[in-house]
């Protein structure tokens, strides 16, 4: 695989902007332009080294890419098509990183792109936005699902797919009906799940707002995806629909099954309820790639009193333990310890607990 290739980018946000710096880091040769409508994005992203050139239109400059990202909202991604396909070259290769594929796929049809695409997703990003967010690291050991064009050959396949691993991510295909059937269920409809949820509690809050003050660590833990782009999430409602609504149902279903074992003080189902959960979710967490990344995290109780934190921290750090994210858990009720500690690797766990333990503290793995 040739490494000085030209590579254009539509929309430089968030992943655009992230996809660009890690091409930027892992190919210090390519030669990376971009068109976005928001200047600052594009200046930032010139002043930083990660694109050579900013452009105000889709022009001729995009004739000389060897890859085409587009990485702006869906919509606007199916609007450029005709005009990219003016500048593209018979070598080039057109790709996206939209959240639902079945819609680029038709309009990548209507538009005779067939030979030329590959539809691509990576399942990493965050509720923030914008180049101002992105990072090489998004990419870093997550899925990024790849959706071929029917006409595309497999040594157009085989390239990119390389391309897309070494940047670091984790390249798998699929076809874009599987993808969206897929993502539906693990992304789509959790994301109106969690929307959903603090729906109800800001209907439901008091006017002195007392849910909001006291939710705790586990709600927030399941709705932080709330916080994402409305545009974004009404984009993928609008063109995977049917997906989403039949998963709906499912879950519905499932949810007025729950409500009837709760009226019914079904104890037994009840339990397994939780305890299937618990053992499916718990499995999640031992993968060792994609979004749900290994965390190396402990809780250790310590002393409600100033410096106690710093203590911790200090003892740490005088045994060279690095500490990837540090920070107090503020009710008690919900865990055992209140200080929770993350390592970057696993072996500074069990180094941190023989210390710590030595020097009184109680530490509880996570
Ligand atoms: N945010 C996430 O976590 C993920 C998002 N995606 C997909 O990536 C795509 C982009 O999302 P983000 O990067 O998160 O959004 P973003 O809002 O961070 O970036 C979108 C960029 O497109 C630009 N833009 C908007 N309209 C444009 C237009 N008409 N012409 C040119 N540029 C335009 C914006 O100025 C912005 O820089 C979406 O299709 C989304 O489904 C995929 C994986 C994860
Ligand atoms: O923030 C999170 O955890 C996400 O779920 C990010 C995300 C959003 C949209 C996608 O299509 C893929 C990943």
């Amino acid at each position: 695989m040739k490494t000085d290739f030209t590579c254009g980018f539509v929309g430089l946000g968030l992943i655009g902007g992230s996809i660009a710096r890690a091409i930027r880091d892992f190919y210090p040769d390519s030669y990376i332009l971009a068109y976005d409508i928001n200047q600052e994005a594009l200046k930032a992203a010139l002043a930083d080294g990660v694109i050579n050139l900013s452009l105000s239109s889709i022009g001729k400059e995009f004739s000389g890419c060897d890859y085409i990202f587009l990485c702006a909202p869906v919509s606007e991604n199916d609007n450029y098509l005709s005009q990219i396909k003016k500048y593209m070259s018979p070598t080039c290769l057109l790709t996206d990183v939209g959240s639902v594929k079945t819609d680029i796929h038709r309009h990548i049809e209507q538009a005779g792109l067939s030979s030329q695409f590959i539809g691509g997703h990576p399942m990493a990003g965050s509720e923030r936005t914008g180049y101002i967010n992105s990072k090489t690291l998004l990419l870093q050991n997550a899925y990024y699902i790849l959706t071929p064009c029917e006409g595309i050959s497999q040594e157009t396949i085989r390239e990119f797919k390389e391309l897309i691993a070494s940047l670091g991510a984790i390249p798998l295909l699929l076809s874009y009906t599987e993808h969206d059937y897929v993502t539906a269920a693990i992304s789509h409809l959790p994301h109106v799940a969690a929307a959903s949820l603090v729906n109800l509690i800001r209907q439901s809050d008091s006017p002195n707002g007392i849910m909001k003050l006291i939710a705790a660590g586990g709600f927030k833990d399941i709705t932080r995806i709330a916080s994402s782009s409305p545009v974004m999430w009404q984009q993928i409602c609008l063109t995977n629909g049917e997906n989403i609504s039949r998963l709906l149902d499912d879950y519905i279903h499932s949810l007025i099954q729950i409500k009837k074992e709760i009226d019914r003080s079904g104890a037994e189902s009840l339990y397994q309820f939780f305890d299937q959960a618990r053992i499916y979710r718990d499995s999640f967490i031992d993968a060792s790639s994609g979004p749900i990344k290994k965390s190396f995290t402990v809780r250790i109780d310590i002393a409600d009193e100033p410096g106690a934190l710093a203590a911790i921290a200090t003892i740490l750090a005088l045994y060279q333990i690095s500490i990837k994210n540090i920070g107090i858990t503020h009710n008690r009720e919900q865990a055992d310890g209140v200080l929770q500690v993350e390592f970057y690797e696993e072996s500074s766990i069990k180094k941190a607990a023989e210390i710590l333990a030595s020097k009184g503290y109680t530490i509880y793995p996570k």
